[in-house]
């Protein structure tokens, strides 16, 4: 299921990945630079201030020098405002490295999925690669922000502060310190119980996430089998695992809290009444008293912090595992070393010998499980092949393999005579049109869905292709024209104006080869008579590939190929292959005798 822990977050912090991850911030070391030494200034000047209330008070209140005591409380307050500042320049300089970084980090993930072959797709829940790019790059954030410098700043400010406290008077110090097996205990217990929650929310997170995915997506199917009620109990079900796992978290943390401040107070207890009879003897002066009472609240401070942050490394471990795991399998199809080059394609296609299987070959020397098995045939320049069979049978693979979406087992696939693989794909892409049955809208007016967001093709000339094909009257009655919305995945519109978009589409990019994949779903007879129309339109003078699946229509191809199970039956023109009494002629009969029957 969608984001599963893939890492034993019980394991430590994995040292290769935090070196992984640093690299990340390589770019702005100047500026982490900087940020270190605000927050080791920012660690040194916090502990500095109890010295300061402690000199005020033994060598100015006692002794009443008041022109000393106002040199010390103006210094003091100079401390308090650089502190203030260095903490504000600390914040805002850790934040916009970490969201540097972090913006980095995302457009690093999305370029690479962008790059790789469908292959990697097939095999890939989309939820999953969604979570990749949005929350675990989010699980690094704090990371890459404030997170490293926040620790060593934590750890520092326990150095200076305990110098600090020996500096004044060591039995003291000894005495804060004698409660630290006690903190380290509270620490080592919080840590493993929040870890143990922090893997069960993430697996709850992960069975939510999986059941949105699914359900969401399958909501026709849900509502048309009255599942809802079913759906809902399963899903409070997961919903109420993911509230406990999350209100257990909170229980720790609750629990942490007054514990970490009970151990804190015992110190300052211990502190009190050591420190206070001592200056009862005489032997302690009141300034170092109340200088220690500040260290004791400032000491326990951040190794609270550091408990919190060993946490948030322990996520950002998990979420860059899963981040690197994507980044280091690469399935993008090797682009050559000297791609042909292309002005215009002539349009010769050959394919020779192809074999081909969706499935990784078997190593063990077993027959893989072949989609297509020693496909050959050639379109000259300017000619149309039609290719058709039973569901399954091969037809889209064929296209998939022209352009490239997947690469050949054996064979070869020639171009103008060139291997597809000498070209560079977004060459090859851009000479070959491809129109599918699925149209696929993305959100924007329907200029944008017909131009893809190309600004160079002129308004005029998606007019022009629009009035061509016969997409213009539907287009110029929708209420914005041009410029409608089309909402997500095309929703609005039918699939017979959606098929006529993606023409106008195909049109506006006067690609030199044209792939169609003739659409399966039946419209009414006037869309159907202006699709053929345009059809036609859009295959004048142009190489095609038409997959089809209404024989009426390539009635005029100049080739036909009959797939039946991966490999091709028969092959002619439609006088030819009915005058066989083949495949053909029985699909033909068979459809023949559908039409009559619906037209009855
Ligand atoms: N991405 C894929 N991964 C694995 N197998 C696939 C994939 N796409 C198709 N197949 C399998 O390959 C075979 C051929 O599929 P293909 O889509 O080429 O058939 P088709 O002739 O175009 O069918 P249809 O007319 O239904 O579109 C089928 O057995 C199918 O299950």
């Amino acid at each position: 299921m969608d984001d599963k822990p893939t890492r034993d977050e019980t394991r430590g912090l994995d040292r290769r990945l935090l070196w992984r991850l640093a690299g990340y911030l390589w770019p702005y070391r100047g500026w982490v630079a900087l940020a270190f030494c605000t927050v080791m200034a920012e660690a040194f000047l916090g502990p500095l201030r109890p010295k300061l209330v402690q000199v005020a008070i033994d060598r100015h209140i006692v002794e009443g020098d008041w022109s000393g005591l106002q040199q010390i409380i103006l210094l003091l307050v100079g401390v308090l405002v650089v502190e203030a500042g260095l903490s504000f320049v600390n914040d805002y300089l850790t934040q916009w490295i970490g969201q540097r970084a972090i913006y980095d980090i995302r457009t690093k993930v999305y370029r690479h999925i962008q790059r790789q072959s469908l292959r990697f797709f097939d095999r890939t829940p989309v939820g999953r690669l969604i979570t990749r790019v949005t929350n675990d790059v989010e699980s690094l954030s704090d990371m890459l922000s404030a997170g490293v410098v926040r620790i060593l700043g934590d750890l520092f400010r326990i150095v200076f502060i305990a110098s600090f406290m020996f500096m004044l008077e060591w039995r003291l110090a000894l005495v804060t310190l004698a409660v630290m097996p006690l903190m380290m205990a509270a620490v080592a217990w919080f840590r493993r119980k929040v870890r143990e929650q922090y893997r069960e929310t993430r697996r709850q997170i992960a069975r939510l996430n999986a059941f949105l995915q699914e359900h969401i997506g399958g909501m026709k199917i849900v509502q048309l089998f009255n599942r809802e009620a079913e759906e809902l109990r399963r899903f409070r079900e997961i919903n109420d695992a993911h509230r406990q796992a999350q209100i257990k978290t909170v229980f720790y943390f609750a629990l942490f809290w007054p514990a970490v401040q009970l151990v804190s107070d015992t110190a300052l207890g211990l502190v009190l009444w050591v420190g206070g009879l001592r200056a009862l003897e005489g032997t302690l002066t009141l300034g170092v008293l109340i200088a220690f009472i500040q260290y004791v609240r400032q000491f326990f401070e951040p190794i609270r912090n550091l408990s919190d942050q060993y946490n948030m490394l322990q996520s950002a471990m998990a979420g860059a595992e899963r981040i690197f795991g994507l980044l280091d399998q690469d399935t993008a199809l090797p682009e050559p070393a000297h791609p042909v080059r292309v002005e215009r394609l002539r349009g010769h296609i050959e394919f020779r010998n192809v074999w081909f299987t969706y499935d990784e070959l078997p190593t063990d020397g077993q027959e893989p499980n072949w989609v297509l098995r020693d496909v050959s045939f050639t379109v000259e320049p300017g000619q149309h092949l039609a290719i058709v069979g039973a569901t399954g049978a091969g037809k889209t693979t064929i296209i998939n393999l022209l352009l490239c979406f997947y690469d050949v087992q054996r064979g070869q696939i020639l171009v103008d005579g060139h291997d597809v693989r000498d070209y560079a794909l977004r060459d090859l892409r851009r000479h070959i049109g491809l129109v599918l049955q699925d149209v696929f809208l993305f959100s924007g007016t329907v200029l944008d869905n017909i131009t893809l967001g190309d600004p160079s093709i002129p308004f005029e000339k998606v007019q022009e292709a629009a009035r061509l094909i016969g997409a213009d009257r539907f287009i110029e009655r929708l209420p914005n024209g041009y410029f409608q919305d089309v909402r997500e995945r095309g929703l609005t519109l039918s699939h017979g104006q959606r098929q006529l978009l993606s023409f106008v589409r195909a049109l506006v990019y006067d690609p030199e080869v044209l792939v169609l994949d003739e659409a399966t779903s039946s419209v009414d007879t006037e869309t159907e008579q202006l699709i053929q129309r345009a059809m036609e339109t859009l295959l004048r003078g142009r190489t095609a590939i038409i997959i089809a699946h209404r024989l009426s229509t390539i009635q005029h191809a100049d080739q036909i190929l009959v797939m039946h199970r991966g490999e091709i039956r028969e092959r002619g023109t439609h006088q030819e292959l009915l005058a066989r009494d083949g495949l053909y002629r029985k699909l033909y009969e068979l459809q023949f005798m559908e039409q009559a029957r619906s037209a009855a």
